[in-house]
């Protein structure tokens, strides 16, 4: 790296590492490892090292994650944009692990933008539960519920909320949080030159500063019994360890429980050592420290009501509703939409509020546009905002009052009183649970042809259609097949339906 490490940082860091420091120092001549992430929403590890296009070998702390060879250039395969999996530093994917999350299990992720660990999390969760991906900065926001959507995640929530309003809305809720915090970026001085010209003597302050913040903020969150995971990708002790000995300090209830990773990494510093660092002379990855804490669950996290089992927040509970079990779209009582202020286009929750009557149309519609198209209809609490429609892992009464980017899975949008399918929801859905699909080649320029939102030449015997139904109307376009988006096919032709935003370049 041509960047000159700043002086108060070497001479930081040969203090913390002594004779270890020569070792650490020579690690920035070295080239920066890379990985991929498996999307198990989309593929099984073994289908995917059978199909893989570069080598891969196995991240030792991730059993989905693998490094790549140099030169690869996973972003520009056809995979890539069908969400087979996500591009991701290698240490990056160690804090996720040890959230040791269970299907079901309500999930926080409050510093989520791009949505690295989101996805990681959504993968771990299969589709149940609950995930809320959260990011303090609007502009984040957008790359979040992009990288969400291309996944595939169907129970993901995006806000733009400062974490002391989540904990607000949420007490004692979480059975999982990840604080993947601001941090200074001490540990990405090699992969991110632009990290070192940002630093200045004075940053670990203002970040420990913060991230105490929103550490207490997650604690308030935290159903008792739960797990908090923070993590950083700095070395500065005040905002590692520092940052979890003071908040241990002001809650007994929680206690730090080995982070060790079975010995992949080495203990933290300074009256720690249940925490893990992750550094670059002794891995290969980047540097990254982590922390387990978790409530004894003996008494209720502050603010929450106390009740473990329900405790959902006041706006649901007195709807009767419940994150675990959701109602079919459209049979439900909590039907008239509400939510949030949101943002975003073409798929993205504006800031209208929603239409009353609306609902019933869009009800009415999307319900037409499942029985002819899919077969079956997504579950979810249904949310209206302007004319798009989602369905919910939460009703929407539980999200008043928060600005939300998503309000769940996006199914589309009601048009002079027509469906018409949304992106994500293509992403989503396997070819078995749409009436019409058809599978591109990823080697012969058909997949990028599609991809670049070109119209093709496709035979009606290439389509794979249900028993019963016309060739004719959308198809689930697949590459490999594995889901891509939507076309729509008449006479032998597939009109484009990939989104502009999304295309190959
Ligand atoms: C290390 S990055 C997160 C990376 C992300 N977890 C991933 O894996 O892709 C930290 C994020 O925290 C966000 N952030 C900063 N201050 C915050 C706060 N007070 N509350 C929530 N998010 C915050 C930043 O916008 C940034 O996106």
């Amino acid at each position: 790296m041509a960047a000159q490490l700043p002086g108060t940082f070497t001479e930081r860091m040969k203090e913390l590492l002594g004779t270890e420091y020569e070792q650490f120092a020579e690690t920035y001549k070295e080239t920066p490892y890379a990985g991929i992430r498996v999307n198990t929403l989309k593929i099984t590890v073994p289908e995917l090292l059978e199909r893989s296009p570069f080598d891969l070998e196995p991240i030792p702390w991730c059993p989905t994650g693998f490094y790549t060879e140099e030169g690869a250039r996973p972003g520009k395969h056809p995979y890539y944009h069908a969400g087979l999996y996500y591009i991701q530093e290698p240490s990056a994917m160690a804090p996720v692990e040890l959230l040791v999350i269970q299907p079901g299990d309500r999930v926080l992720d409050l510093c989520a933008a791009p949505g690295g660990k989101s996805t990681q999390i959504a993968a771990k969760l299969q589709g149940t539960g609950l995930l809320i991906s959260n990011d303090l900065h609007p502009d984040r926001t957008k790359a979040l519920a992009k990288n969400l959507e291309l996944y595939g995640v169907r129970n993901g929530i995006v806000l733009n909320e400062s974490p002391e309003r989540i904990a607000a809305a949420f007490p004692g809720f979480f059975d999982r949080i990840l604080i993947d915090a601001p941090c200074s970026g001490e540990g990405m001085f090699r992969k991110d030159e632009d990290m070192v010209k940002q630093w200045e003597p004075g940053t670990p302050r203002k970040y420990a500063d913060m991230q105490r913040e929103i550490l207490l903020a997650a604690a308030d969150s935290l159903k008792p019994g739960g797990t908090i995971v923070y993590s950083t990708c700095t070395f500065a002790p005040e905002e590692n360890e520092g940052s979890i000995l003071e908040f241990l300090a002001g809650h007994p209830q929680f206690t730090a429980v080995p982070a060790g990773g079975s010995g992949w990494f080495a203990p933290g510093l300074d009256g720690l050592p249940e925490a893990a660092r992750l550094w670059p002379h002794k891995v290969k990855g980047e540097g990254h420290f982590m922390a387990v804490l978790r409530h004894d669950g003996s008494a209720a996290a502050p603010g929450s009501d106390g009740d473990a089992d329900t405790a959902l927040p006041a706006s649901v509970r007195s709807k009767g509703g419940s994150a675990a079990r959701p109602v079919k779209a459209g049979g439900g009582k909590d039907r008239e939409a509400k939510g949030g202020r949101g943002q975003g286009k073409g798929g993205g929750a504006r800031g209208q509020r929603p239409q009353g009557s609306g609902i019933d149309a869009a009800l009415a519609a999307f319900a037409g546009f499942c029985r002819e198209q899919l077969g079956w209809q997504p579950a979810g609490f249904p949310v209206l905002f302007g004319e798009h429609l989602y369905v919910s892992p939460l009703p929407s009464s539980a999200l008043d009052g928060l600005k939300t980017i998503r309000p769940g899975w996006y199914m589309g949008q009601l048009r002079s009183g027509r469906f018409i399918p949304g992106h994500p929801l293509a992403t989503a859905l396997k070819p078995s649970e749409s009436g019409r699909s058809l599978s591109l080649d990823s080697t012969n320029g058909e997949a990028v042809s599609y991809l670049k939102g070109e119209t093709l030449a496709v035979p009606e015997q290439r389509l794979a259609v249900q028993p019963g139904s016309s060739p004719k109307g959308y198809v689930l376009v697949c590459i490999d097949g594995f889901s891509a988006g939507w076309g729509k096919w008449q006479d032998g032709m597939l009109k484009n339906e990939y989104p502009a935003g999304w295309r190959w370049t």
